[in-house]
């Protein structure tokens, strides 16, 4: 059965046979149905995205600039609220799950990381201190050691990081209040290869060691093919193809073939 699927805009249902239940062999962590965002002048930013996101896979989201992709993401723990039953968690409806609830659930990194005022431990133990619940130290440094950062940096403040330092802080801020999803919006757009290096590999680990489900907007195809399970294509408001990462090459779809080939 299909279970990968994406828009009908144009009135015809395309079908994705990539079968997310044989892939991950359980149901998807996230699911999308008919997902449609009008802006304020009228014109369609997602058009009835339908999309399976499977429980423990790295979904990459590529396309190009303004299809939608950022839009699809921040659906996905309602920094952009979707409209009740289309976006399901676990078979919930997210329109339906404390909204603070949701995010420490479905955790999100953006291209700057912007960090809190405080030292690095704050940072880290900011989320967990919303919920009355305190770190020790060990706790601290366990999670800058998992984001590639050593324990030294527990002491220091935002200012005397560089930014890749600061995007590992950011992600072992979000790691604190153990996610079951992270959504990722170029989380590494604003880094040297180095530190974007240090960041796929605790993508990777965080997906083989904890088995957390992970959506990357990505401009780099060859970011996404170093870390992603499945890739899906964003044109212009709809997911036109789902591939793995290794068979971009067979998109079908016009747009996304003269995306590819010009981002190669
Ligand atoms: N709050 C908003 N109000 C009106 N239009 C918006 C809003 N947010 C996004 N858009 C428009 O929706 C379209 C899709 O934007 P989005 O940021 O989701 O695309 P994207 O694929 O992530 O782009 P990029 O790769 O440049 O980040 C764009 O035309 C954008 O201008």
């Amino acid at each position: 059965m299909p279970l990968l699927v994406s828009g009908e805009s144009d009135g015809v249902l395309r079908e994705h046979l990539l079968d997310v239940e044989a892939l991950s062999g359980q149901e998807p962590k996230i699911r999308v149905r008919d997902l449609t965002r009008v802006s304020d002048d009228g014109s369609l930013i997602l058009k009835g995205v339908s999309m399976d996101i499977p429980k423990g896979m790295i979904v990459g989201v590529i396309g190009p600039s303004g299809s939608g992709k950022s839009t699809f993401l921040r659906s996905l723990n309602r920094l952009w609220e979707p409209p009740a039953t289309t976006v399901f968690l676990d078979g919930v409806d997210i329109t339906n799950i404390d909204v603070i609830t949701l995010r420490r659930r479905v955790g999100m990194l953006f291209q700057l990381p912007v960090l809190f005022e405080g030292t690095v431990a704050d940072n880290v133990r900011y989320g967990p201190n919303l919920r009355g619940e305190k770190l020790s130290d060990q706790d601290v440094y366990k999670l800058l050691t998992f984001a590639d950062l050593d324990a030294s940096f527990a002491k220091k403040t935002g200012s005397e990081l560089s930014v890749g330092q600061a995007q590992r802080v950011a992600l072992a801020r979000t790691l604190a209040n153990e996610p079951e999803v992270l959504l990722l919006d170029e989380p590494t757009s604003a880094l040297d290869p180095i530190s974007t290096e240090n960041i796929e590999d605790v993508i990777v680990k965080l997906k083989k060691q904890r088995g957390i489900t992970t959506v990357i907007v990505s401009h780099s195809i060859k970011q996404i093919q170093r870390v992603a399970d499945i890739v899906c294509l964003v044109v212009d408001g709809e997911i036109v193809e789902v591939l793995k990462p290794d068979e971009l090459s067979q998109a079908t779809h016009p747009m996304a073939r003269r995306f590819l080939q010009l981002s190669s």
